[in-house]
This record gives C-alpha cells, structure tokens and sequence, in this order.
C-alpha cells in the first residue's frame, strides 16, 4: 500500500520505463484470504491465492413486470497476479459484474470474495487503496486540472504530494496524456478515458478494475497499455480484471471470462479455450459457445442477429458500411433455423484493424433470457444463506461503520474532498454567480419592489366651489373660503397625483380607461357647510351637513392602492380639519374620532409591508438556495460516477457529507452575511431584537434546507426529477409558511398544517426577534430553533434510509 511501502516510479531502475519492481510484502492478500470473518460459514471459504471469486451470483434490476435479469447464477474466479479479460456483447452484464465486485451494487444472491473477504469490509481492501477501479464513465471532475485530479486521488489514497508528483509524471507521458495544466473538461473524450486510466493506476494497486480502458484509445497506445498491464502482471504480481468488446487484445489476457446474457459460458486462457473447442479463433470459440448456449437454454430463441444501427459497440460504430465488409478475421453469428449448426464468420474489423465483439444484445433478449432462468439450476441454498450471513457484516461504504477508521486518513481524505468541493466551486463562475449574486439580487429586488407605500396614484378632482379650472391652492388662517382647496393642499403629492375634471362622468370614463384610481368631488357650497359643522355641530342644519360631504368614488380592485389612497386621503383630512380648528381658536381634538391610538408597544404607526415579509424572505432565500446546491452536487457527483469512484478508492459517506457540511457553511455564512447587510444596512429594515441569534436561526434554514437537498438528491437520480421535487415543494411552502401573508387569515386546518412546515415557526421567531426584539428564551421564538434542528434530522434520516434502500438495489 501506498503509505506502508511506497511504489514510486523506478525509471532509473533497470527494468526500463515501463516496468514496475517486484512489490514488496505480496503476502497480505493471502493473509487475508485465510482470514476468516468470524461468522462466515465454511462453504464461502475462498479457495487459496484467489484474488477474487464471485459465486452463484444472481442480479436483476426493477422489480415486476419491468424486470432485467442482469447476472444469472454466475460463478468467476480470478487467480491473483493476473489478467483477467471479460468479455461479453453489451448489455450482458459485464458493468453490473463489476460494479458488484467493487462494492457499489449488491447481488441479489450469491457471494463476492476479494482477497478472501466481501467487498466492503476493511480485509477484502475495497473500498480503500488496494484497489484502482476505472469505471465505463469518466468519473472525473471536469473542472479540475490533471494535476488536481491526481492529486484528489492521491491524497484519498495516503499518498504524499512528491509520490503523486513523480507518478504522475511517468503517467503522463506513458499514456500520452497533454499537459498536467489542461483542465479535463477541455480534453478529447478519448484524452478524458486516459486520465481516468491514469488515475486507477495511480497508487499502483494490488487489484486493478478496469471497465473498458482501450475505448477510442489509439492502436499503438491500446498495445502499449495492455504491455504495461501484463509487466504490472508479472513484476509486481498485480491482478487485473478488464473488460472489453474486442476479442483480439483479450488474447493476451491470462484467462478470458466469455460472458452471455448474465452468464459466464467458459473461463480459461485463451490457448486453453481455443484447444477444448478446437477452433482457430477466440472468435469461433465464442460463437460456438453462444450457439450451444442458445440451443441448450431454448431451442425455440433464435440468436440475435447483430444490429448495425443501434449497437453502441465502438468496432461496429466507426464501420462505414458493415455489410459491405467480408473477410474473415471477425466474427459476426448470421444464424438461422436452416443454419444453426453450421455458422458463418463476417468481418467486422474497426478502422484501426481491431476486430470488435460483434454480438449486440438486446433488453430484450435478456428478459427473453429470463424465461430461462427457470430451466436454470436453483442458486445453491448455501450461497443463500452465506449471502445472508454477509449481509450482516460490517459494511464500510456506510456512514456509520467507523471500518478501521484511522484519524490521519480520515482528515486526510476530508481535507481532499474539502479542496475538491473549492476548487469546483471556484472553476464554475456561472455555479459562483449562482451562489452569491443570485441572493444579493433577489434581497435587492424585494427591498425595491415589495411592501413600500405606492407612489403617484392618479385621482381626479371635480371642485364646483371655484370657478377656475385646475387644482387650487387654500387660504390660511380661521376662513370659510376654498377650504376644499385648502384640504387638497393637505394631500402628498409624491403619493397622490391629482387631475382635475370638469364633471364626476369625466373622471369615470378615465377610471373605465385604467387611467385613474378614482375622484374626489367637492359640492358647491363646501366651505361655509364644512365650517357650520365643524362649528356649531348638532346645531348645524341638514343641508350643511349634506354640502359638507366629501365624495369619493374609487377602483377598488387593487386592494394595496385602494387601502393606501383611502389611508392617505383620511389621513389628510384629519390634519386639515385640526389645523382649521386651530386657526379658529377651537380645541383641535374636535375634528378627531373619539378613538385614540397610543404609541405602539413593537413597531411604528406605518408598518410596512416589507417589514413584516422580509424575515421570511431572507430565511427563505437561505434555505433554497441550500436545498439547490446540495441536491445539485450530489446528484451531479452520483449521476457521472464520481461520487462512486471516490468511495471505492475509500472515501467514507460520512466524510463525503461532512465535506458538503463544510463547504456549504462556507457559502451559507457568506450568504447570510450578504443578505442581511442589503437589508438592515442598505434597505434599513429595523433589527430590534439580537442579531447573532437571528443569524443563527438563518444557518439552522440553511442546514434545515441542506438536508432537504440531501433527502432530494437520494430520491432522485436526474437532475431534472430534482428540480421538479424542489420547486414542487417551494411554492406550497412560502405560501403555507406565513412569509407572505399572516398564518391567522387560514382555514384552521391549513393552519395546523403550515405549523408543522418546517419554516413556519422558523418565520415567526425571526419577525420577533427582529420586529419586536424578543430574545431566544421567548415563547414565541425558541420554537422555531427547536423546529429547524428536529426538521433538519428528519431530513437527514429519511435521506440515510433512501441511500441504503438504493444502495442495496
Ligand atoms: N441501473 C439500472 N437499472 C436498470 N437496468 C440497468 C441498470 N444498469 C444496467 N441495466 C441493464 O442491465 C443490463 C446489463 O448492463 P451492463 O451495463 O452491466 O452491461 P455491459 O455488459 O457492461 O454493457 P456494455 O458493454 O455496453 O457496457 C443492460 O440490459 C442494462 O440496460
């Protein structure tokens, strides 16, 4: 292992270039292999120098009707210190083969051994260095160098800066790979595969899982890598289990595993295979292997015959014209019922003279295959029940296992994801703008746009007590003159627009038009009327008390602009009439209503709107944002494979969130800090109450939303579903939560419901802390801490459980 005995490059040693020296220490996977888990039952017992030994297997996915028997009873076993070669047509299951072996899916029966262990158990080494796993995707970070990958890798797997340094200098020029400074988004595919090779080798592992290494790479280099896999082979005693479509470089493999339909047809080397089935050709070999397979398992299937236009196989793709082509050097099966016996080989050579595996296999041909299954012997009732038995082991891909956990590793592997996480985040200026900007903005917008008074509403002005036309200004002083002119100077103008008109139908049709909010109208004879009453009051006559009346008509169908002209224009009056009476020597209280309003006990006599949304909207703000960039980067990290690739090369789940943790407080500090200051500081929304608790209660939305995104991002596999998810749950939540409008206006049943929503109470403790400057030991605002922390585990449980449900899938 790399930190026990380092195996740097030995490119001044005298095996050459490409050689690796002998490994030191060769004895701990037979250590292990004799190592027996305490409660494994004998019959699992692996066979000795075995490296990896699958038994029985069995694997489907779905469940139903919409079944794909993947693995069917398949048994393999592949001797330490050599190359093992899987081959197979696509869709037969090599991938899940794989991916079983590794840890990352579990067969539904049968059993894994490596090393004499079961994968995810610290003895079988996987997850861990012991193993380089290259899976069929890239499964890289685009965004990092070369260099940082390997360095990502290199720190997860122990290794110090000089080791990766010096290996991935041989490794670059071994696999002709551009320069270290290239970032991997930038390269060809074909470069991306490369670095993915180069990564799995990186800590030169006991065993190497290498799922189609040699796709779209050059001839020369092909050759090169399988000369590089069969010195690791024979000088450090590395075993290598490949994948491939083409059966000509498999030859040079130490045992060849011929793969159909979920099945391993034979298991030899290829002299072996070629003397037991006396054919010339690995090719003829499988083909007579496939027929025999087909008739023995059902004489009424006929064999596929290959489709040109929808295989994904690379040899048959970069073929111009299949059909055209016909020499004898590969293989394609043209069987039908007149010749099932007798088979003709086609030529199927890609443009660099590789001869590609030319069996497509369809979905469904293997459900086909599945009504086989039953002809097929039962797996063992041993395997079963040993299958069972390891269920019940310790599993280190759990977050909770604490397998053989060493401290150093541990921070050492943290601290890589943590780099990684920045690193990503810094690369990506749209995800940067995303997660800083974006909320700056929408504070901004709602500072500007919600809650503050509307401004120059237009209202009409029909006055019959002047006789000029337009809008006049009022005498001063104890007068019976213009008073109506004296009460429309009393009106903001910066709220109010007034328009004057000659009649009341006037005014209408340019409400009918959309152009007015409404009209005030003056009768003829106002202002001795208005002074009669205000005057002399029940003494005054009816037609005074009629000519005094003010009339307004209004558009009532906004309900913000209707309450906030008939606020202004009441208002108004009531400063007009006390400084009339005033003048006049009388107790300005007279004009008043026999209602007064003290000095409010929290807030202001004009409460705003924004005020009373904003500490929603900035809890709101935090918490969706954190819900999208946690789903966001681990259904983007699961969906191209590199959150699996990390747990395989021994990165823990728990590391992998506490990374998350860490970067995304990072964020959520940075965010909340922004927010608040375009608030308080820029918009001056009132903070009366502690703001370090109000910043806490804006980190515990955020956490609460982390684990919602977390709970998403294992409940959906697209980014698509996820999106859906989260904006499926962001609206009925603002709405339902009281952030846009007061929870009391609900039907009692709402009611209930919007307490229990995570961001209700949140919500309420935040106004009261800002608003009315209640402290955390409040009634009313303890609650909503004590909410975010029990909504936040949830989140978290429920996102546990679905991880282990799908991983178990
Ligand atoms: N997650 C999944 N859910 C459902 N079906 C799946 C899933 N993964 C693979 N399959 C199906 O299982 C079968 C085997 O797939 P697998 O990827 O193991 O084949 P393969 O031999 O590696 O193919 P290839 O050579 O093209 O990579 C295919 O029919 C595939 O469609």
């Amino acid at each position: 292992m790399v930190s026990d005995s380092p195996r740097v490059r030995y490119v001044n040693n005298n095996l050459g270039e490409d050689q690796e020296p002998p490994r030191e220490n060769m004895s701990p996977p037979l250590a292990n292999t004799e190592a027996k888990p305490s409660n494994t039952l004998v019959a699992a017992n692996p066979p000795r120098r075995t490296a990896v030994l699958v038994t029985g297997a069995w694997k489907q996915y779905g469940s139903g009707k919409r079944t794909t028997p993947v693995l069917q009873n398949l048994t393999m076993t592949v001797p330490e210190g050599t190359i093992y070669s899987l081959l197979g047509a696509s869709g037969c299951g090599k991938t899940t083969l794989l991916a079983c072996t590794v840890g990352m899916r579990r067969l539904d029966r049968g059993d894994i051994r490596i090393f004499g262990a079961r994968p995810g158990t610290s003895e079988s080494g996987i997850p861990g260095k012991r193993v380089g796993y290259m899976p069929q995707e890239i499964a890289l970070y685009g965004e990092f160098t070369i260099r940082e990958a390997m360095q990502y890798f290199g720190r997860i797997y122990g290794m110090t800066i000089a080791q990766i340094e010096e290996r991935m200098v041989f490794l670059i020029k071994f696999l002709d790979l551009p320069s270290f400074h290239r970032q991997i988004q930038t390269l060809s595919g074909g470069q991306q595969r490369r670095v993915s090779f180069a990564v799995a080798l990186l800590h030169d592992p006991e065993l190497l899982i290498l799922d189609e290494p040699t796709v779209g790479v050059d001839p020369l280099l092909r050759q090169s890598i399988w000369n590089y896999l069969c010195n690791l082979v024979s000088t450090r005693k590395t075993t290598v289990i490949i994948t491939t479509h083409y059966i000509e470089e498999a030859k040079q493999a130490t045992t060849i595993g011929l793969m159909r339909s979920g099945r391993l047809l034979a298991e030899d080397s290829p002299s072996n295979l070629l003397k037991l089935h006396q054919c010339i050709s690995l090719e003829d070999v499988f083909l007579k292997l496939c027929m025999k397979d087909k008739v023995t398992n059902n004489a009424s299937h006929e064999l596929s015959l290959p489709n040109y236009a929808n295989t994904n196989l690379p040899a048959l793709q970069s073929t111009p014209n299949a059909h055209e082509l016909n020499t004898n050097k590969s293989l394609i099966a043209v069987c039908n019922e007149k010749n099932r016996h007798h088979c003709k080989a086609e030529v199927m050579p890609d443009e660099n003279g590789i001869i590609g595996l030319a069996f497509h296999q369809s979905k469904e041909q293997l459900v086909g295959d599945d009504k086989i299954k039953d002809a097929n012997p039962k797996p063992d009732p041993v395997f079963q029940r040993v299958s069972r038995v390891v269920e019940e082991g310790v599993d280190c891909y759990s977050a909770d296992s604490g397998c053989s956990y060493n401290p150093v590793e541990s921070f050492n592997r943290l601290r890589a994801l943590i780099i990684k996480n920045f690193i990503c985040m810094w690369r990506n200026i749209g995800f940067m703008l995303f997660i800083f900007v974006l909320p700056a903005i929408q504070v901004i917008l709602f500072c500007l746009a919600i809650g503050r008074e509307p401004l120059d509403m237009k209202l009409g002005v029909i006055n019959h007590e002047i006789e000029e036309f337009g809008i006049c200004t009022g005498p001063i002083g104890c007068t019976t003159v213009n008073l109506s002119c004296r009460y429309l100077d009393a009106i903001p103008k910066f709220s109010v627009h007034l328009v004057p008109f000659v009649t009341e139908e006037d005014a209408i049709k340019e409400i009918e038009m959309g152009q007015l909010w409404g009209y005030i109208s003056f009768p003829q004879n106002f202002s001795i009327a208005l002074m009669d009453r205000e005057l002399n009051g029940n003494a005054a006559d009816n037609s005074s008390i009629y000519e005094s009346r003010i009339r307004i008509q209004m558009d009532m169908s906004n309900q913000q602009i209707a309450f906030s002209l008939q606020r202004i224009l009441l208002e108004s009056f009531r400063s007009f009439s006390r400084k009339l009476l005033n003048d006049c020597d009388y107790d300005p209280v007279l004009g008043e209503l026999p209602l007064h309003f003290d000095e409010p006990i929290y807030g202001h006599d004009h409460p705003s709107f924004m005020e009373f949304m904003a500490p929603g909207i900035v809890l709101s703000i935090i918490f969706f944002m954190a819900v999208a960039l946690t789903g966001s980067a681990f259904i983007t990290e699961k969906k191209e494979g590199m959150l699996d690739r990390s747990l395989v090369a021994g990165v823990t789940t728990g590391e992998v969130i506490s990374a998350h943790m860490v970067t995304q407080y990072v964020v959520m500090v940075g965010q909340t800090v922004l927010v608040l200051v375009f608030m308080i500081a820029v918009f001056e929304v009132p903070v009366r109450g502690p703001l370090g608790w109000a910043i806490v209660i804006t980190l515990l939305q955020g956490t609460c939303g982390m684990s919602f995104g977390f709970l998403i991002s294992t409940v959906c596999n697209e980014e698509r579903n996820a999106i859906q998810l989260a904006l499926g749950s962001f609206y009925p939540n603002l709405l339902l939560s009281g952030v846009v409008w007061p929870i009391e206006s609900m039907p009692k049943i709402l009611r209930d419901i919007s307490y229990v929503l995570p961001e209700t109470l949140a919500c309420e403790s935040m106004r009261s802390m800002l608003t009315r400057g209640w402290g955390i030991s409040h009634p009313a605002v303890w609650p909503g801490f004590l909410s975010s922390i029990i909504w936040s585990v949830v989140f978290w449980i429920l996102a546990v459980l679905v991880a282990r449900f799908s991983r178990s899938k």
